[in-house]
C-alpha cells in the first residue's frame, strides 16, 4: 500500500504534516516533525519579516472537543525559518509559511524567498484571525485577488494559500473563482474557526487572555467544517491546484475522510499539540488499516470519491 502525493512536482511518500503554528516555532520542534515516522513534510510557523512576541498568555488552551488560541503571530522572523528550510530541504519537500501584517510585508518576504536558495513550497497565510485590528484577508475576495495578482507578477516558485473556513456556498464559489485565476500549487483548508469564545466552568472566565477571550478554535469540533471546505474547494478548483486538508484530525479515519473529500496531504494541529509527533505514526497505521478494510491499495483509489445520496 502506498501513501503518496504530488504537489508542484514534489513527491511526498507520506501524506501527514503539522499544521502551521503547531510544533514549528523553533528548530528543535521542527526537527521533531522532520524526523517523525509517518510525517511526510512540515510547515514552519507563519513568519513575519522580523521577530514577534505575539499576544499575552494564556493564549493557547485545551477546551472540550478541541483548542482555542489567540497566539497573535509570535515567530522568530522570516530569516530564522528560511535558514531552516534551506538547510533541510534536501531531506524532503518542505513548506515555509508567511503571514505578513501588510501586503507590503508579504511581497517583501516573497521577494526575499524568490531570491533565496529555498526551492520548496511557500504557504501564504491569508487567514490569521488573531492579530488585533487585522482582518482575515481571505474573507475579502478583492483583497485576495489583489495580493495574488501582485505576487504572481514576480514569484515563480511553488506557492499555495492557507484559507479560513467559509460557511456560505456562495463564498465557496467566490473564493474558487479568485483562486482559479492563479497558478497556485495548492490551497490549505481550513485555518482555525476564528473568534470563538470558551468559558472556564470553575471561574466563569474566558480561557485565553487576548481579545477578551476571543480566539480561533481547532480540533474535533471543527471537523465537519473542515471536511466541507475541502470538499467544496475540490469540486470547484482546477485539478492542478492540490489541497492540503486541515481540521479535526485525531484518527486515521479522520485522515481518510479528508482524502475522501479530495485532500492530497493532511495536516494536524490541535491533536498534534496534545499528543506530540508520535501522533503521525498512529494516524498512518490507522489510515492503512482503514484502507485495508476497504480494499484500497493507494490514495488514488479513493481520493475525492465521497459518495452522495
Ligand atoms: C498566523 C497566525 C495564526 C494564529 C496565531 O498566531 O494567533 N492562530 C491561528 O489559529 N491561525 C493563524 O493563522
Amino acid at each position: 500500500t502506498t501513501l503518496t502525493a504530488n504537489i508542484a512536482g514534489f513527491e511526498f511518500d507520506d501524506i501527514l504534516l503539522n499544521a502551521a503554528g503547531v510544533y514549528c516555532m523553533t528548530t528543535e520542534e521542527l526537527d521533531q516533525v522532520l524526523t517523525a515516522p509517518g510525517a511526510g513534510s512540515l510547515v514552519t510557523k507563519s513568519a513575519t519579516p522580523s521577530f514577534r512576541a505575539g499576544n499575552p498568555a494564556p493564549r493557547f488552551t485545551k477546551m472540550p472537543l478541541g483548542s482555542i488560541n489567540s497566539m497573535g503571530l509570535p515567530n522568530n522572523g522570516l530569516d530564522y525559518y528560511l535558514d531552516y528550510v534551506i538547510t533541510k530541504q534536501a531531506v524532503k519537500p518542505l513548506f515555509l509559511s508567511i503571514a505578513g501584517l501588510t501586503k507590503t510585508d508579504n511581497l517583501a518576504m516573497l521577494h526575499q524567498i524568490q531570491a533565496s536558495n529555498f526551492n520548496g513550497l511557500v504557504e501564504l497565510n491569508l487567514s490569521c484571525p488573531n492579530v488585533p485590528g487585522k482582518p482575515q484577508t481571505a474573507y475579502d475576495f478583492d483583497a485576495t485577488r489583489a495580493i495574488l495578482t501582485e505576487v504572481f507578477q514576480f514569484y515563480t516558485k511553488p506557492l499555495g494559500v492557507k484559507l479560513p473556513p467559509y460557511f456560505d456556498i456562495v463564498h465557496f464559489d467566490m473564493v474558487a473563482a479568485v483562486l482559479n485565476d492563479f497558478p497556485l500549487a495548492f490551497v490549505n483548508t481550513i485555518n482555525s474557526i476564528g473568534n470563538a469564545l470558551a468559558i472556564d466552568p470553575e471561574t466563569d472566565s474566558v480561557m485565553i487572555a487576548p481579545k477578551g477571550g476571543f480566539g480561533g478554535i481547532g480540533g474535533e469540533i471543527v471537523k465537519p467544517t473542515a471536511l466541507a471546505n475541502v470538499r467544496a474547494l475540490r469540486l470547484r478548483l482546477n485539478p492542478a491546484i492540490k489541497i492540503i486538508g486541515t481540521g479535526g484530525v485525531q484518527t486515521g479515519r479522520d485522515v481518510y475522510e479528508h482524502i475522501l473529500c479530495g485532500a492530497d496531504l493532511v495536516s494536524v494541529g490541535t491533536n498534534l499539540a496534545f499528543e506530540g509527533p508520535a501522533i503521525f505514526d498512529r494516524l498512518k497505521t490507522e489510515l492503512l488499516a482503514e484502507m485495508a478494510k476497504k480494499g484500497y491499495r493507494s490514495l488514488a483509489d479513493f481520493r475525492g470519491n465521497l459518495q452522495t445520496l
